[in-house]
């Protein structure tokens, strides 16, 4: 079983609760939505370079970086053939910390009886991305304290969809709420003053930390 790997390198991880952290990433190739803002189109395009790797040569570059903390991106990896395999084998090393970035539209439920599970981030996909009609809901119910619901928000429209899901859904009582904008679109200000308007005191707001390190444009950062 090979995996279509169009990217691994180190950095610091912008995104969610390892944020600022050191971290190893490995991005897959291919993806099942079309986001408008997605940053990283060119890791789904059909004809994208990438490199043939097996779990176990993925597994030994991890070890090798010496560094714990591992995001599996993309594209979108849980639709990658054999990912499970892939995340069995990461499971078994306890002395990692694997994070899937996922984009809410796999069920979760298929990966929920790995030994020693990742923490999952999952995005739910709102209206600016044109692509929350691909949401799988019934993930609200699979996510807990050890993983991430990121609202990715790009405009006010998406802020009140957003306000209403964890409402309807009490999803800060049951998993860690981000909100992240949208790269280059709302003002930071606006979320939050949206935020103290609704009294979202279980959101965190977060910033994409590798836009300001290095040109947002740069890969593999
Ligand atoms: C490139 S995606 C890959 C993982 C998965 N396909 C997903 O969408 O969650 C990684 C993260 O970057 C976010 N992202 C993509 N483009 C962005 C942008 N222009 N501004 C802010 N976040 C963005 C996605 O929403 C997702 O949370
Ligand atoms: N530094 C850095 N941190 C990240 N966290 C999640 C990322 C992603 O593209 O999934 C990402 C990324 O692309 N770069
Ligand atoms: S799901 Fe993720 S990788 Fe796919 S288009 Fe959207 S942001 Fe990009
Ligand atoms: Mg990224």
């Amino acid at each position: 079983m090979k995996y279509n790997v169009v990217e691994r390198f180190t950095s610091i991880n912008g995104e969610g609760m390892k944020a600022g952290q050191l971290a190893v990433f490995i991005r897959f190739a291919g993806c099942n939505l079309r986001c408008t803002y997605c940053d990283t189109m060119w890791a789904n395009d059909k004809d994208v370079a990438y490199e043939p790797m097996t779990a176990e040569e993925i597994y030994d570059y991890i070890k090798g970086t010496g560094i714990v903390n591992v995001t599996i991106t993309g594209g979108e990896p849980l639709i990658q053939a054999g990912v499970d395999k892939l995340l069995e084998l990461l499971s078994g090393d306890e002395s990692l910390y694997v994070e899937i970035e996922t984009n809410g539209s796999v069920p979760l439920k298929d990966f929920m009886d790995l030994t020693n599970p990742p923490s999952f981030t999952m995005d739910y996909k709102l209206p600016s991305s044109e692509m929350e009609n691909g949401m799988e809901k019934e993930n609200f119910s699979y996510l807990t304290e050890k993983d991430t619901l990121k609202f990715v928000v790009g405009t006010m429209e998406d802020l009140e969809r957003a306000d209403e899901l964890i409402r309807e859904h009490r999803l800060t009582d049951t998993t860690n709420v981000y909100f992240s904008p949208v790269y280059g679109e709302l003002p930071y200000e606006a979320i939050v003053d949206f935020m103290k308007e609704r009294n979202l005191g279980g959101v965190t707001f977060q910033l994409q930390l590798h836009k300001f390190v290095w040109n947002p444009e740069e890969r593999s950062v």
